[in-house]
């Protein structure tokens, strides 16, 4: 590998410079705007993942090029750490660093002072296997990826177009591959069987009842659901999907008007094709790692069922099978939970299950961190990103332990099945909604069932510009602003005025702006209270 050969490779791939000296930033969803800026970056992120690869004795690095729920015109890149969760965070500073390199030049030389820092042996092998979605522009920047493998000699896998938790299960399965945490067959075939096989043992001859009409936001879902669909036995386990919104031939009609953002954020089910009352519905996003259900409820409806529905509704069901299995004194079940989860959740899974609820800060690489404590953690994000964590300790106990009787069997086999069914690396939608299939099936609920459980407080999601969002710092996970000086006083006193109230802002990490969010005990509060609070946020957010 040397000096001329990567600044040659790098001469293709400019890095266009932001206007007023800014920066471009890892960010929560690693590198995401208009695709026209990405060729240079996505070039850049492959010499990293070339140096992380071999800083971590030759694994293979995941590079997953998508802007998910955005635009079409977007696009982003991100990287996958050998176990398929997301790259570490001290390693963000290093791609922040290589990204914003003046020049060709200098971004080599800083190429080697990394490896020289970081005692990386730039001679070993490295891997790096990649996947992107639809999106058109995918096609240029995974070329982008590859000049940046061949010019340090690093191998890379082109799984081409793959949903984004796809992309961290291959990347899983590559690294355990013929070790006894094998995660399955290195190939998407190999991922479709793993879910079928799981999602039969899962359902232990229960069966679906009820289509379920799948929104795929015309993104990469939509393929990717039809091949799984071929491998599952609709006769055997009773699933009818409609797969719907799966047109990936006109990019242009990717996550418009449709998919999990747009029904999370419109609070309303996709205009087209239109949901009948009554009817069992559910829309992932543009990469498929979000998923949201809904209903129009033939009295009172349209009715989400969002992050937290489908955490509470996944804890309740394992807090059961525990109890069944007589696992309940030996294994810890929580849940994780940002401060966007609706109060009523967060009261349900204290009061009513019972089980202990952490917050973190927005994003989900904090979220998968806290889920890692419990030998089961639950972890959602209300826009429908989440996963269960089930540690190596749980799935052995669940091997090991006696049945004492035919229902602790029954009960034990479905815990094990569950761990294979739900993707262990990161959310990811068509997995996460062969569990909700399973649960419903399991419990015989119906959506009416599923959405009595609780009742949603009121809230509402404001979105305030301001001069500077940097000058908004926070504490205790997001939920209270440490900086500017005297905004949390004034958004306390305003709070108060309101029944069973809750407000926060912090800085988006993901766009320049700041958010509110506020929920109290009547929409009217929740809408004026929100309001409120954007007034004072917008008062100190400087010109
Ligand atoms: C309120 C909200 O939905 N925030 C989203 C959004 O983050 P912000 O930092 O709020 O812009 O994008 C993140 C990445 O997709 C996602 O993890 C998070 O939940
Ligand atoms: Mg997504």
């Amino acid at each position: 590998m040397d000096r001329e050969t990567i600044v040659a490779a790098s001469r293709k791939h400019d890095v266009v410079p932001l206007e007023g000296g800014k920066y471009y930033t890892y960010g929560t969803a690693g590198f995401r705007m208009n695709s026209d800026l990405l060729d240079g970056i996505t070039f850049r992120v492959g010499l990293l993942s070339a140096l992380r690869s071999r800083k971590l004795n030759g694994q293979a690095i995941g590079v997953m090029i998508t802007a998910s729920h955005n635009p079409a015109k977007d696009n982003g890149v991100k990287i996958v750490d050998p176990m398929g969760d997301m790259l570490e965070q001290e390693w963000e500073v290093f791609a922040t660093g290589l990204v914003n390199c003046p020049s060709h030049e200098v971004l080599a030389d800083t190429f080697f002072k990394i490896a020289e820092k970081l005692k990386i042996d730039l001679k070993s092998p490295g891997k790096i296997v990649a996947g992107r979605d639809t999106r058109p522009s995918g096609i240029t920047l995974m070329q982008s990826l590859i000049d940046a493998s061949n010019a340090t000699n690093t191998s890379i896998v082109d799984f081409k177009v793959l949903t984004t938790p796809q992309l961290h299960y291959l990347t899983r399965c590559i690294n355990t591959e013929g070790t006894p945490s094998s995660y399955g067959e290195v190939s998407e075939v190999g991922y479709y069987k793993k879910l079928n096989d799981a999602f039969q043992r899962c359902l232990r001859g229960k069966r679906v009842t009820g289509s379920l009409t799948v929104d795929c936001a015309n993104g990469v879902g939509g393929p990717k659901l039809k091949e799984l669909l071929k491998h599952v036995d609709s006769s055997k386990t009773g699933l009818d999907c409609k797969v719907v919104n799966d047109d990936v031939l006109r990019p242009e009609v990717l996550n418009l008007d449709c998919g999990a953002d747009y029904v999370k954020t419109r609070q309303r089910a996709p205009p087209n094709p239109k949901p009948q009352p009554g009817d069992r519905w559910c829309s992932l996003d543009g990469d498929a790692d979000r998923l949201m259900y809904y209903w129009i409820d033939p009295e009172s409806g349209f009715f989400m069922f969002d992050g937290d529905r489908i955490a509470t509704l996944a804890a309740s069901f394992i807090a059961d099978l525990f109890r069944t299995a007589g696992l309940d004194e030996d294994l810890r079940i929580g849940v994780v939970q940002t401060a966007y989860a609706n109060g009523a959740s967060t009261k349900y899974i204290e009061k009513h299950l019972q089980l202990p609820v952490v917050c973190t800060p927005t994003g989900v690489k904090h979220l998968h961190h806290a889920a890692c404590a419990f030998d089961i953690g639950v972890y959602f994000e209300a826009n429908g990103h989440g996963t269960v964590l089930f540690s190596t300790e749980a799935m052995q106990t669940f091997a090991k332990k006696e049945p004492q009787s035919p229902a602790q069997k029954d009960a034990l086999d479905t815990l094990r099945a569950l761990g294979d069914l739900i993707n262990q690396t990161v959310g990811d939608a068509i997995s996460d909604m062969l569990m909700v299939e399973v649960i419903l099936a399991h419990k015989g609920w119906s959506l009416r069932d599923w959405a009595v459980t609780y009742s949603d407080l009121p809230n509402r999601l404001v979105r305030v510009e301001v001069g500077n969002k940097d000058l908004f710092q926070t504490t205790d996970a997001e939920r209270k602003l440490s900086h500017p000086v005297g905004i949390q006083d004034e958004i306390d006193q305003c709070v108060k005025k309101y029944t069973n109230a809750r407000s926060f802002a912090r800085a988006s990490g993901t766009e320049n702006a700041c958010r509110v969010y506020a929920e109290a005990q009547s929409r009217s509060e929740a809408d004026e209270l929100a309001n409120k609070v954007a007034a004072i946020v917008k008062n100190y957010g400087g010109a």
